[in-house]
């Protein structure tokens, strides 16, 4: 084996040690594993509870907490991507681009390389594409002062081999927060650990330990059946040690930092679980909703705030719900159950917006009582997921994040381009398709037969162990019977020729349509069996209550949210999450 392929394979063990597997974070709850990533999604009524208590109970003490979570968080961060520099940093650019070539098996170091297949039955075309570097979005900024000056320390996650980063990781392997980041584990006496006393955790711990500790008793009640794997006491002294050398900082967070730590705080994870990836993902769901929320919510807060709701107040706040695109029926639900509760009583404001926030996110979380509440392909099965949606609402691009989110988690994914009827889509899903190294099954022909197009991907797909069959359909026909009649055919032929594949039939929906794209939806939802949503362009809309409308009008759940259009800028929906983004000061 030569010097390159060496570093090659070793670059790519640390990448795939670091990469953020947002489908399994939606596994984890599911197997009840004591992993800490736990979606407030599968737990409503619990996420509910805790919520509602930390929005009372913002305490000074629980301030300082999350604090000091938030600079652990940071350290921890900081420290893995030390880790992988120190691994990858032998690796030059010149040696990637030399193995790139001979189709190394791990796509996500050398994807250099995609095939898109024709499904012409004499002509095979092979299209190789440039590299595309690894999003570089995922970053957060925090200032770290000490006594006398301060220093900006930039960090940026990039678990490609991109080489432009070395200067800023070198910078922060120099400063002195990773100059502290030796953490010593024995003969530390650690005196509570949240492991020790899951049933009664101790008040004098601090609030991610006591979260934890809650966690993990109601995992215990929870999980009589399942498999039980206690967490090493190893790693638990090392969390502890991190945060207490972490406190000691003086750490000044940039606010989206500081608010998506803890938000993942208040879901129980531990610092050391905490990734570059989510605090990103999180700081850009903020950052997209603010709109909705500079209209929605400091009206509201200013109206909740002044007492009991009378009759003006609550025409007020219809009114901004239907600004918002909550629609009709979401909106009376969220009044009548608003007057429910502060009709008879003053509720101070941060108390009535945490009260909106249960209301929202049970609203959120009621399809899941007739849809799966977990949303991830299925390992070593053939998951088919057909997408639909009006041209223009974002299915390619959808197409190409979702493909690129399994390729990074670890499935074999493959792509149909089944929109036969606009050429310049199965042009525009090539072009996905190589960005996230997935293979695309397409037939050259204009206008020819979708359905033939996804029979063969379903046979490539079968032939290849495939895990997860990306099928884009075609959103605008000649009229709606087109429309539906393709959508049938293609769904017969799924059903025929894979009946043993999970199906998944997900809509497509550009959120600044708002009430407009919920019309559509209804056309789709008669013809394509609609097993979910998808909500794009969230970012910079005034109408992020749709999401609202979306599940009360359509008992559909949401499964991803799109607010960019960056490769990175989708990620599985949490209700929790998007409620609090959405509501957050
Ligand atoms: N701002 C923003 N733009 C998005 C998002 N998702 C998609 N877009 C943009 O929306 C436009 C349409 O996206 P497409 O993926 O081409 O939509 P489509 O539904 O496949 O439409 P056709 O390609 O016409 O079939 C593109 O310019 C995308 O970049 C998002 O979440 N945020």
């Amino acid at each position: 084996m030569s010097a390159i392929q060496v570093v090659c394979f070793s670059w790519q063990f640390t990448v795939g040690a670091m990469v953020f597997n947002w489908f399994r974070r939606q596994f984890s709850q599911e197997q009840a594993a004591p992993s800490t990533e736990e979606q407030a999604t599968t737990t409503p009524p619990e996420t509910e509870e805790s919520t509602a208590e930390k929005q009372s109970d913002a305490s000074p003490e629980i301030s300082a907490d999350y604090l000091s979570f938030a600079k652990a968080a940071y350290k921890n961060i900081q420290q893995r991507q030390a880790q992988s520099e120190s691994v990858t940093e032998p690796a030059p650019v010149e040696s990637t681009d030399e193995v790139a070539p001979s189709k190394s098996s791990e796509p996500e170091a050398t994807s250099t390389e995609a095939i898109v297949s024709e499904t012409h039955t004499t002509e095979t075309e092979s299209v190789t594409v440039e590299d595309e570097p690894e999003a570089t979005s995922t970053e957060a900024i925090v200032s770290e002062t000490h006594t006398t000056e301060t220093e900006s320390v930039t960090v940026e996650d990039e678990p490609e081999p991109a080489l432009k980063t070395d200067a800023q990781v070198e910078n922060v392997s120099e400063s002195p927060v990773a100059e502290t980041e030796s953490v010593v584990v024995e003969d530390e006496p650690i005196a509570s650990q949240p492991e020790t006393s899951p049933e009664a955790p101790d008040e004098s711990l601090p609030f991610w330990a006591r979260a934890e500790a809650e966690r993990q008793a109601r995992l215990e009640r929870l999980k009589a059946t399942a498999i039980e794997e206690p967490e090493p006491v190893l790693a638990t002294t090392e969390t502890t040690q991190v945060a207490d050398e972490a406190s000691n900082l003086d750490l000044a967070f940039d606010e989206g930092f500081l608010w998506s730590a803890e938000i993942l705080a208040a879901q129980g994870r531990k610092p050391e679980d905490v990734s570059i990836e989510e605090i990103t993902w999180l700081k850009k769901l903020r950052q997209g909703l603010d709109k909705t929320r500079r209209n929605l919510v400091n009206q509201i807060k200013a109206i909740v705030g002044q007492g009991p709701l009378n009759q003006a107040a609550v025409l007020e706040i219809e009114a901004l719900l239907l600004q918002a695109d909550v629609g009709v029926e979401a909106t009376d639900y969220i009044i009548n159950a608003l007057q429910e509760r502060i009709k008879q009583e003053a509720l101070p404001p941060e108390v009535a917006i945490a009260y909106l926030k249960e209301i929202l996110q049970d609203m959120l979380n009621r399809p899941l009582t007739s849809h799966n509440a977990a949303f991830a392909p299925e390992k070593d099965t053939l998951n088919i997921w057909l997408m639909t949606g009006v041209n223009g609402a974002g299915k390619t691009t959808t197409i190409g994040k979702i493909a690129h989110i399994a390729q990074k988690s670890g499935y074999n994914c493959l792509i149909a381009a089944a929109d036969t009827f606009r050429a310049a889509a199965v042009e525009q899903v090539k072009i996905w398709g190589s960005r996230s190294g997935v293979e695309v099954i397409a037939n050259p022909g204009q206008n020819t037969d979708p359905a033939a197009v996804v029979f063969d991907a379903i046979t490539a797909a079968q032939s290849r162990n495939i895990e997860l069959l990306l099928v884009d359909t075609a959103g605008r026909l000649q009229n709606k019977k087109n429309l539906m009649d393709e959508l049938s055919k293609i769904r017969r032929i799924v059903d025929k020729k894979a009946p043993n594949a999970k199906i998944e039939s997900l809509l497509v929906l550009d959120a600044t349509l708002g009430q407009n794209g919920l019309r559509q939806a209804e056309v789709f939802a008669q013809a394509a069996q609609l097993s979910g949503v998808v909500l794009t362009k969230l970012d910079g809309t005034a109408k992020g209550g749709v999401a609202l409308a979306v599940v009360q009008q359509l008992n559909l759940p949401i499964r991803f949210i799109g607010a960019g259009e960056g490769v990175e800028d989708l990620r599985p929906f949490s209700s929790y999450e998007f409620v609090e983004a959405l509501l957050s000061s």
